[in-house]
C-alpha cells in the first residue's frame, strides 16, 4: 500500500470544520447564563438574528449587556422554554441550561424538526461543537479538540495568537477587495478566464509579503491590475506601482528579521562562553 493509500484509508474520527453562513438566519438560544453569553457573541459574529429565552433572574450580566446593546439583532423573551412551538422558524438551536433533562428533550424536538442543535451539557447529542476562536477582521481560526479538552483548545488559541502579527486581517481585507476588482475586469465563471484569474491571484499571494497588501488603497489596486494583469499577467513589484514600504517596516523586514537567528546564536554562544570561563573548576 502506498503512503497516500494508507492516508486515505485512515481518514476519519474528526468533525467537518465549516464556515457556516448564518447571515440573517434565525438562531434560538435557550438559557441566559455565561455559556449562553458566549453563544450569543459567536452568533452575532455571523450576523444572524437571535432569540434568547431565559427567565430574567438567570441572566448573566454579559448576556444582559448583549441584549441591551444589540436590540437590532437580539429579541429577548423573559420566560422559561414553553414547548416545541418555540422552535418554529429556527435555523439553529443552542441550549445552555442548568437542566439536563430539559436540554435532552429540546434536542429530541430539534431532531424531529431536523433543526441543527448544540446542547452545551450533552456533547453526545450535539450536531456540532463550538471551538476556541481567533478573529481578526475576515480571518477566523477555530481550534477544536472534538470534546476531549475544551480548556486545551483555549490554551492552544493563546499559543497560536502569539505567532500572528495582528495585521493578517487587514491584509486579507485588501486581498478580498483586489480579488473583486479583478473579477470585475475579467468576469466569468470557470473556463480559461477563471484559470488565469486563479493563477494570478495565487502568484500575488505567494510573491507579495502579506504586510504589503495593507499598503494598497483603491487607486493602488487599480495600478496593480493595470501593471500586473492588463499588461502581461505577471505579478507587479511595489516598484512597478511606484510604492515604497514605510521606512521602519522595510528596515525591520530587510535587516532585523533576517539577522535575528545569527544574533541569537551569537548572544547564546557568548553567554555560554562567559559561564564556562567564570565557573571553571579551580585546580
Ligand atoms: C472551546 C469552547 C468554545 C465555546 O464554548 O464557545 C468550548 N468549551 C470552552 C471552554 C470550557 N468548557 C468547559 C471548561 C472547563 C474545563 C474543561 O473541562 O476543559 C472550559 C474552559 C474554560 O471555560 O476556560 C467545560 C465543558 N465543556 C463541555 C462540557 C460538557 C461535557 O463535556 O460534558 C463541559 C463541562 C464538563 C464537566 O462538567 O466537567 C463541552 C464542550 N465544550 C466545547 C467548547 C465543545 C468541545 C470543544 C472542543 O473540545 O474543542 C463541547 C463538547 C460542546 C460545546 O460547547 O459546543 C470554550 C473555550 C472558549 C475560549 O476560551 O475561547
Ligand atoms: N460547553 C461548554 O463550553 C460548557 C462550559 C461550561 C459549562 N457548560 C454547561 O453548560 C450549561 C450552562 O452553563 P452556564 O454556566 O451558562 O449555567 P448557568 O446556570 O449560568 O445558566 C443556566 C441558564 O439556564 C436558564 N434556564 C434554566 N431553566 C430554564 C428554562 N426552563 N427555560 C429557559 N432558560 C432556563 C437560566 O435562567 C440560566 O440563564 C451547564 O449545563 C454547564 O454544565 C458547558
Amino acid at each position: 500500500m502506498t503512503d497516500e493509500e494508507a492516508r486515505i484509508k485512515s481518514i476519519g474520527g474528526g468533525s467537518l470544520l465549516i464556515a457556516w453562513q448564518l447571515k440573517d438566519k434565525r438562531a434560538l438560544v435557550i438559557g441566559g447564563g455565561e455559556v449562553a453569553s458566549q453563544r450569543v457573541e459567536s452568533i452575532l459574529t455571523a450576523d444572524a438574528f437571535i432569540t434568547v429565552l431565559s427567565p430574567e433572574n438567570g441572566l448573566h450580566p454579559r448576556t444582559k449587556r448583549f441584549i441591551d446593546l444589540r436590540s437590532d439583532r437580539i429579541t429577548y423573551h423573559a420566560r422559561p422554554f414553553s414547548g416545541p412551538e418555540e422552535l418554529d422558524g429556527a435555523d439553529i438551536v443552542l441550549t445552555a441550561l442548568d437542566d439536563n433533562d430539559l436540554s435532552r428533550s429540546i434536542v429530541e424536538m430539534c431532531r424531529a424538526r431536523r433543526i441543527p442543535v448544540n446542547a452545551a451539557d450533552i456533547p453526545d447529542l450535539c450536531d456540532f461543537y463550538f471551538g476556541a476562536q481567533i478573529r481578526d477582521g475576515p480571518l477566523q481560526i477555530m481550534i477544536s479538540t472534538n470534546g476531549n479538552g475544551p480548556r486545551m483548545a483555549s490554551l492552544i488559541r493563546t499559543k497560536l495568537q502569539k505567532g500572528l502579527s495582528g495585521r493578517e486581517g487587514a491584509a486579507i481585507t485588501k486581498i478580498g477587495r483586489l480579488r473583486n476588482k479583478l473579477k470585475e475586469r475579467a468576469p466569468g465563471v470557470g473556463g480559461q478566464v477563471g484559470k488565469e484569474r486563479m493563477e494570478w491571484m495565487t502568484a500575488m499571494c505567494n510573491e507579495w509579503a502579506m504586510e504589503d497588501f495593507t499598503l494598497l488603497d483603491e487607486e493602488l489596486m487599480d495600478r496593480v491590475l493595470d501593471e500586473g494583469w492588463e499588461k502581461n499577467k505577471r505579478v507587479p513589484s511595489l516598484n512597478d506601482i511606484e510604492v515604497r514600504r514605510p521606512q521602519i517596516q522595510s528596515w525591520i523586514t530587510t535587516f532585523i528579521l533576517p539577522a535575528l537567528p545569527t544574533a541569537t546564536a551569537f548572544v547564546t554562544g557568548a553567554l555560554a562562553a562567559t559561564l564556562l570561563l567564570t565557573h571553571r573548576p579551580r585546580p
